[in-house]
This record gives C-alpha cells, structure tokens and sequence, in this order.
C-alpha cells in the first residue's frame, strides 16, 4: 500500500467497487479498502436487480447469475394478485435476475484492480485525516485505517465514502445522514429450500397484518432454492420483522430447509440534501441512494459509482477538489436518480398510510388493466385514476406523475 493515492474508496460494496474502478481506469490512483475478510459475505441482499441496467456498467457473467425472471406476482393482502412482466415498458424491473452477490461483489473489485486500484480486505476506515484550508474552511486530505490491526495514515486527494448504511465516514466530515426511523427498512432473509417455490417469478407479498410500511419478497436462484424475506418500516404490536417473517414462513412454507438467516438494514428515505464536502463524496447507501419503494439500491449504487468515480476523476485532473467542483456529482444525481428517489420516498410515504383494503383495491384494478401495453407511470396513473378517493390521498403523486407523461 502507497503512503499516497488521488482517490480512497472506502467499502467494497457494488458502489464502491464501481467508483474505484471508474477513477482508475481514467487514470487516477486509486485505493479500494473493505472492512471484511472477504468481499461480498455475509450476503445482506435478495439479489434482485434489472440486467439492462446493470449491463451499463458490467459486461454479464453468468458465473453472478443464478436466476433470470419472467414475471413479478404482487400479492394483495386478500390474496388478489397481478403480475408485471420484467420487459413492461419504463419499469425498472428490479428484480430481473438474481444475482450471486458473494460472486458478483467479488467481480466487481476485480475489475477495479484489474483497472489499476489496489485493493486490500480487512482494511477498515476508522477516521478521516481532515486540514485546514483557510481559517474558516477545512478538506479531507485522506484515511486513518486499520490494516490488519496496525494504524495507517493514507493521504489522499479525495476520499469517496461507499461504506453501506452503517456509514460513519460522512459524519466525520460534518455530513448529517442521520436516518428517522420510519425511513429504515429492517430487513430478515432466510435462504431456503423448498421444492413448492416457483422457478420464474418473483413473488411479492403485501399487506399491514404481514409487512407493516413494507413487504415480503419470495427470489427464486434457481435449484428450488430462494430467497424470502421481509423488509417493514412501521413497528406494530412490538413484533419485529423476524417475527413476521416467521409467520409467514409457516404458512407458505411449512416445510422449507432454512439455509442462511441474513439481518440488514435499507435506507428509504428518499436520499441526502448534502453527498460532497470538500475532498469527500458519498455513494450508495451511505448516501441513502435507494428506491424507498422496493428498498432495492444495487441499481442507485452502481450509478452513483460511476458518477462520483467519474468527477473524482475531473476534479483530479482539473487539480481542483473542493466541494464546488465535487457538487458537480451531486447535480447529476439530483437531475436524474435523485428525483426518481425523491417521487418514490412520497408514494412510499403514501403508502405507509394505505389499508389493506386500499392495498386490495388496487390490486383488483390493477389485475385487470393489460399492464403489458402500458408504461409503468401510465399504469400507476390509470389505477390512481379509478378510485377518486385513492387519487385524492395520492394526488402530490398523481400530478408529477401526470406532469413528467405530457
Ligand atoms: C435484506 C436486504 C435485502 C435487499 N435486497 C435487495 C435487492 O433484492 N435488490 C437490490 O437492488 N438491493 C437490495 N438491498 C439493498 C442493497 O443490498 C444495497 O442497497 C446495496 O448493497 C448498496 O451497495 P453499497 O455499495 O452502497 O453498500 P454495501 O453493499 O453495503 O457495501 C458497503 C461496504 O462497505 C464496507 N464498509 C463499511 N464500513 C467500512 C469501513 N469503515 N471501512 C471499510 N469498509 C467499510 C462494508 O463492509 C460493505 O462491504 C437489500 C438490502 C437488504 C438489507
């Protein structure tokens, strides 16, 4: 390890990874450090993303592909169902295949090596080494690490903070990413083994008796295996999301093996007004850059990579690191992600507030409009526009929506 790189990532996470290997490949010195043993492990993901968008940053593998999806069967909480299929138009498809993270994360640092970064596991952030600029501004010049038990100070010129939800680097900085705790998704996943699942559809389950502010997700990887799991955002009746899960397990799936139990956390709270200080920028969770509807946030990860790897990049070469060239990053997401983040966090908000017959409502309209020939805004529009009274409770949404379809 050099004593000096341009560029630290901190957090080997499909962001991280990504914005490693974007600043090296144009030239920059980049360090890649992660907390962990091993990259990848534990697994604390369903592994569900869209292969369209991810092959924008990776040529596919399919030794990270465990299962390509046909179709995403929403359960309503009276068992009325609809299905979208992955190829509807303007959807992100979420969960178009299942991915191998412990592979695909693996994948993902190696191209950043493979790039020109140095990368080292066991490696964690345990501050930031911060300067004075002038009397009333200060700059993060580098990393305090701990490398194998041994303190290390690594200058560098910025420093890209990709250190998941658990981020404490951005606090350092002065960077409030405090999360309320209606904006945290806690999440349980077993892996199991059960010969019942479906091998092409992803199933998600809805409803305030069994996900509270959330849902349940059954991911087929193929071999009758799958992740299920629950993600709730609203407390009820002092029952924890394990104790959800539970239930639901013993009634869809009484005689599952359970093969992994996974606990994690999603930020939903619709993303940060602040990702830059001077010589820092923050992506992926650490800058709370998820869909607050799904909790999904590899796809927001690997942009947000790109993004902050890219202008770390420019800064480096335009020999200016500041927090107003920096901002440059914090623009482009604000001007494309962001808003999408920032219209989910309010249909999540009106979510949270559906009942169960509202949630039954609109599974039935749903059901019965030919999802397949409409734009995924277009359909959540011709929904909301079937009940009056829904509309009325979702009009904030309703309108931009019918704005951003003009
Ligand atoms: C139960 C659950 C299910 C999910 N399912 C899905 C899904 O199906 N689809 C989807 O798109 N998203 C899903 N997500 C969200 C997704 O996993 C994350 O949004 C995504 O991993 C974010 O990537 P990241 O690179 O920002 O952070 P992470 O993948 O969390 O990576 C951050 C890395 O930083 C490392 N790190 C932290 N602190 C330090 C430090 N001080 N020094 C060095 N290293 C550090 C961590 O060890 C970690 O490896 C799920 C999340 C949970 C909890």
């Amino acid at each position: 390890m050099k004593n000096e790189y341009d560029v630290i990532v901190i957090g080997a996470g499909p962001a991280g990874s990504i914005a490693a290997k974007t600043a090296a490949i144009r030239g920059c010195s980049v360090l890649l450090i992660e907390k962990r043993p091993e990259i990848g492990v534990p697994v604390r993901c369903a592994e569900g993303t869209s292969k369209t968008e991810l092959m924008k940053f990776v040529d596919i593998d399919p030794a990270f592909i465990c299962n390509e999806l046909h179709a995403a069967v929403v359960h309503a909480p009276n068992g009325t169902s609809f299905s979208v299929t992955t190829n509807m138009s303007g959807i992100d498809s979420e969960a178009g295949i299942i991915l191998d993270r412990k592979i695909f994360d693996r994948h993902l640092a190696k191209l950043a090596a493979d790039a020109g970064a140095d990368v080292y596991t066991k490696t964690a952030a345990t501050g930031l080494i911060i300067e004075e600029i002038n009397n009333e501004e200060k700059t993060v010049a580098g990393v305090v690490l701990n490398h194998l038990g041994e303190e290390i100070r690594i200058r560098s010129k910025i420093v890209i903070a990709a250190d998941g939800i658990e981020s404490k680097i951005a606090r350092m900085a002065g960077i409030d990413t405090t999360l309320k705790l209606n904006d945290i998704e806690s999440g349980v996943q077993f892996l199991i083994y059960d010969e019942s699942i479906r091998p092409a559809e992803c199933e998600i389950f809805l409803g305030n008796e069994i996900a509270p502010g959330g849902y349940i997700w059954v991911f087929p990887k193929g071999n009758n295996t799958a992740n299920v799991g629950i993600g709730i955002s609203k407390n009820r009746n002092g029952k924890k999301a394990i104790d959800y899960l539970e239930s639901f397990m013993s009634e869809k799936f009484p005689n599952a093996k359970i093969l992994g139990t996974f606990f994690g956390g999603v930020p939903v709270s619709g993303g940060l007004e602040k990702i830059t200080a001077n010589g820092l920028m923050l992506a992926g969770d650490a800058a709370r850059q998820t869909d607050p509807i799904t909790g999904a946030g590899i796809r927001y990860a690997t942009y947000a990579g790109e993004m902050a790897g890219r202008t770390a990049a420019e800064a480096i070469a335009a020999g200016d690191c500041s927090d107003k060239f920096l901002k440059k990053y914090q623009t482009e997401w604000d001007q494309t992600l962001g808003k999408t983040i920032k219209r989910n966090y309010k249909i999540k908000k009106a979510y949270d507030s559906w009942t169960d017959e509202e949630m039954n409502h609109i599974a039935k309209m749903a059901a019965a409009l030919p999802l397949e020939d409409f734009e995924l805004k277009e359909a959540i529009v011709a929904v909301l526009k079937s009940d009056k009274k829904l509309m009325w409770k979702m009009k904030g949404v309703y309108y931009d929506l019918l704005k951003s379809l003009i």
